[in-house]
């Protein structure tokens, strides 16, 4: 790991550090991994169980009320980040603690934020990388910060501050983006962030644009430049795509061809695929970039580097013999963590479950009231399965009324005719193309009332953004995800609406929702 432990025999004043042995409430702190700007990360371990963790420690004794509130305002968006985006490869933060430490006065008061541990950052494999070549699993590292990439833009925000240091490797090969303090929710196109960032991997036009009290405008655009520089640097061992011994002199190199006074001369080692999808992302200027989203970018970078076969979807029960598979999945079944990849699989079953994290919860309208008919035990489960969701539509009552309709909150429903089971009506093949471990019990299994409600509200919260990128009517999107469930996005795109043959389902899903939402 990279960081600025100092060797034993050099006695460099560094940031305040906790004793090996020290306790942040349930979890147990070891040796540093390293520090960054605003604090130092440990290596720590839950308590009760010994599942490894890292700590990340920012001390706000030393700073003045302004960069208090700044580093405040940094830990809640991360905070509010990990609350909201829940995907493999995005880093987990389980929980936001504060360190109380009166006998360490710099350190008493500091936020201490619970993480999944890695075992590198990208940086420190590059760093260690001979040039010339890719790195050692250049394809599943691109293919993952595509992919996370792809969710945190779909899901409505910007990270800021994409570069290597902040690309994560995790004990079972996971890749995950991490750092979401600067990370920004787009207020309709763009976003401001405070002017940090990291020079190797800004875009041009941070330099000409004026930088306001609310700090710099960032895009999406701005990560996709960002993802541009990191993929030459992970396919070329870590050769940066403009040329210059320091940060500074490279940045001007990347100002001077989006000037259009020096040409992009990428590495002549890339095949032409990967060399036409950095230079889609290094395109000079934002609007130019406009085109190369994180999502297609996700879809480019599997197809050129062989990654896991597209997905299949719920079908109509007619078709249920003969599985058809739809390359349209693809993004949806990456955008909301099923991208079936074993890597992702063994995230799903084998860490630990998002553990408590102090911050708010985004407000989600429709809750299920408590007078409904909606059996107790199950309101937690659909709530939560609703919350994994961000787009406003998907809301508990929505499920609850889904679930009414499917099965009448029968677990072991069953309809052999048309091979669907359970709480949810899942078809089993079906499910298992978008399984989520809604129980965390290790397994994934359409029976399990937690694991079809969590894989239901996967897959209409999918259902949901492909009909408003369809451009259909918003007011109609709940009878839209309604009838998309029973037949497919395919069938509701091509006929412009419900189609008929499921309107008496789809008007008592309608039926059902106002009496949740009333
Ligand atoms: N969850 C984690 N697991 C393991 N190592 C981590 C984790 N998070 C951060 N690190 C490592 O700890 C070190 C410090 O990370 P930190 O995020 O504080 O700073 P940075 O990203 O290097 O710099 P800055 O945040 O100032 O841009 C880095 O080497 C980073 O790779």
């Amino acid at each position: 790991m990279t960081g600025s432990d100092a060797p034993d025999d050099l006695e460099i004043p560094g940031p305040p550090r906790l004793p090996e042995g020290f306790r942040i409430d349930g979890w147990e702190v070891g040796p540093v991994i390293g520090s960054g700007g605003w604090g130092t990360v440990y290596e720590a371990r839950t308590v009760a169980d010994g599942t490894p963790v890292a700590v990340k420690v920012l001390p706000t004794g030393a700073l003045g009320p302004g960069q208090r509130a700044a580093l405040g305002e940094l830990v809640e968006r991360e905070v509010r980040f990990s609350a909201e985006a829940d995907h493999p490869h995005l880093v987990r933060t389980h929980a936001v603690c504060t360190v109380e430490a009166p006998e360490l006065p710099a350190l008493d008061g500091a936020f201490a934020l619970v993480m999944d541990r890695a075992e590198a950052s990208l940086k420190d494999v590059l760093d260690a990388a001979a040039t010339g070549g890719p790195i050692d699993g250049a394809d599943r590292v691109l293919r993952g910060v595509a992919a996370g990439l792809a969710h945190m833009h779909d899901a409505g925000w910007v990270h800021g501050d994409l570069k290597p240091a902040n690309v994560l490797l995790g004990p079972g090969g996971q890749v995950w983006l991490a750092d979401f303090g600067l990370a920004t929710e787009l207020d309709g196109t763009h976003a401001h962030l405070p002017p940090l960032g990291t020079l190797d991997h800004l875009p041009p036009e941070w330099w000409s644009q004026r930088t306001g009290t609310q700090g710099a405008v960032v895009r999406p655009t701005a990560d996709i430049w960002a993802f541009g520089v990191l993929a030459h640097q992970v396919l070329t061992g870590g050769l940066h795509p403009f040329p210059g011994a320091t940060a500074r002199a490279r940045s001007l190199a990347a100002q001077a061809y989006a000037r259009g006074t020096a040409p992009l001369r990428l590495d002549a080692g890339l095949g032409d695929g990967l060399r036409r999808l950095i230079a889609d992302c290094l395109a000079p200027d934002h609007t130019t970039r406009l085109p190369c989203t994180a999502r297609d970018l996700t879809a480019r970078v599997e197809d050129l580097t062989g990654g896991p076969p597209r997905r299949r979807r719920r079908l109509l029960p007619a078709a249920a013999a003969g599985l058809v598979v739809l390359t349209a999945a693809l993004a949806g079944a990456a955008l909301l963590g099923g991208t079936g990849d074993t890597q992702d699989d063994d995230r799903d079953s084998g860490a630990p479950t998002p553990a408590s994290v102090t911050g708010a919860h985004r407000p989600v309208p429709g809750e299920i009231p408590e007078d409904s008919d909606v059996p107790e035990a199950l309101r937690p489960v659909i709530a939560r399965a609703a919350h994994r969701c961000t787009d406003e539509e998907i809301t508990p009552a929505l499920l609850a009324a889904l679930l009414k309709a499917e099965s009448g909150f029968d677990a072991h429903a069953a309809r052999p005719e048309s091979d669907e089971y359970g709480i949810a009506m899942w078809t089993p093949s079906v499910f298992r193309a978008w399984a989520v471990d809604g129980d965390g019990d290790g397994d994934k299994d359409h029976m399990s009332p937690p694991d079809a409600i969590a894989t239901m509200s996967l897959y209409v919260c999918w259902l949901d953004q492909r009909f408003k990128q369809a451009g259909m009517p918003e007011k109609d999107l709940p009878a839209l995800v309604a009838a998309g469930y029973r037949t497919s996005d395919r069938t509701v795109i091509d006929e412009g609406g419900v189609p008929a043959r499921v309107r008496p389902h789809v008007d008592k899903v309608l039926g059902y929702l106002a009496e949740y939402e009333r």
